[in-house]
C-alpha cells in the first residue's frame, strides 16, 4: 500500500522559497486530502515541488509504490495547443513512458473513464475547440489513465458546473478507495473539501498551518484568521460540516 508524508518540504522559484517546512502526518492509500489556502498562498508550488518539477529542501517520502513513476500531476492551467483529438489526447497519456503497442486493457481503461466523466460525447473532438469544463474533464482523464498511485490535482473542478463538480469529487473519492490511490486536490471550494476530504491541508503564505481531519482544522478561527471572513460551521443535511459566511473581516 502506498504512503505520502512530507518531511520539512519547502519550494523555490528561481532562488527564493515559496514554500517553507512543510510536514504532514503520514498520508496513505484510499485517502483523499483537500489542499486549501487563499491566492498565493503556495498550493501550486507544493503540488510542482511534490512532483519533482520544482527544487527545495526536505524529503518527499513515498513507500510502497508499485511503479517508478507513482505520481501523476493534472496542472491548473489545462489549455491545449495540441492538434489532437480527445481520445487521441487520453490514448497518449496513457502511452506516456510505456511501449507504443496499445491492447485492448489500454482502450477498456480509456472507455472506461471517459464514460465516468460523462465525456464519450466528446471523443472525437479537437482538444482545441472545447468549453473550458471540457477541457477540465479531458485532463482529469489524461490524469487518470495513468493509473496513478498518487494524484495531485490543481482545482480540478474549477471550471465545471455544480453536477460536475460532485460527480467529480465523488468519482475521485470512489477510485481512491477502489484503487488504494492518495488522491491530493487544490481546491477553493470550503463546503465540496469538508464534504469529500478525509483530512485537509492548509496553506497560509508559503507555509502549512494544519493538516488534520477537516472537522479539527477547518474552524471559525482557522476561517477568520487565514480566510478573513465571518462565518459559521454548522451540519448540513448529509451530516457533513458547512460554511456559512457572515461577512469579511479585515
Ligand atoms: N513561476 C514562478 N516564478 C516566480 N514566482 C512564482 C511562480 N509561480 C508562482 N510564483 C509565486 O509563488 C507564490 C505561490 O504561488 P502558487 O501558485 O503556488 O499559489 P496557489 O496557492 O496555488 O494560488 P492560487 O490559489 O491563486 O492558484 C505566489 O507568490 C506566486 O506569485
Amino acid at each position: 500500500m502506498v504512503a505520502l508524508q512530507l518531511q520539512s518540504v519547502g519550494a523555490y522559484h528561481g532562488r527564493k522559497l515559496f514554500v517553507e517546512n512543510v510536514s504532514t502526518p503520514k498520508l496513505t492509500a484510499g485517502e483523499l486530502v483537500a489542499v486549501i489556502g487563499p491566492n498565493a498562498a503556495g498550493k501550486s508550488t507544493l503540488f510542482k515541488r511534490i512532483t519533482g518539477l520544482l527544487k527545495g529542501p526536505g524529503n518527499v517520502l513515498v513507500e510502497g509504490a508499485k511503479a517508478k513513476n507513482a505520481i501523476s500531476y493534472m496542472p491548473q492551467d489545462t489549455s491545449a495547443n495540441a492538434v489532437l483529438t480527445v481520445y487521441e489526447s487520453i490514448l497518449l497519456a496513457r502511452k506516456q513512458g510505456q511501449s507504443w503497442g496499445v491492447g485492448d486493457q489500454d482502450l477498456r481503461l480509456i472507455d472506461d473513464i471517459m464514460k465516468a466523466l460523462n465525456i464519450e460525447a466528446i471523443a472525437f473532438r479537437d482538444l482545441g475547440a472545447l468549453s473550458g469544463g471540457q477541457r477540465q474533464l479531458v485532463s482529469i482523464a489524461q490524469a487518470l489513465v495513468r493509473e496513478p498511485e498518487i494524484m495531485l490535482m490543481d482545482e480540478p473542478t474549477s471550471a465545471l458546473d455544480l453536477h460536475r463538480q460532485v460527480e467529480v469529487l465523488d468519482f475521485m473519492q470512489r477510485q481512491a478507495r477502489k484503487r488504494g490511490m492518495i488522491v491530493l486536490i487544490a481546491i477553493h471550494d470550503l463546503n465540496q473539501a469538508l464534504r469529500f476530504a478525509d483530512k485537509v491541508l492548509i496553506i497560509q503564505n508559503g507555509r502549512m498551518r494544519a493538516c488534520g481531519k477537516p472537522r479539527d482544522v477547518v474552524t471559525v478561527d482557522m476561517l477568520r484568521e487565514v480566510y478573513k471572513i465571518h462565518a459559521r460551521i454548522e451540519k448540513c443535511s448529509m451530516d457533513h460540516d458547512h460554511v456559512i459566511v457572515d461577512g469579511t473581516a479585515h
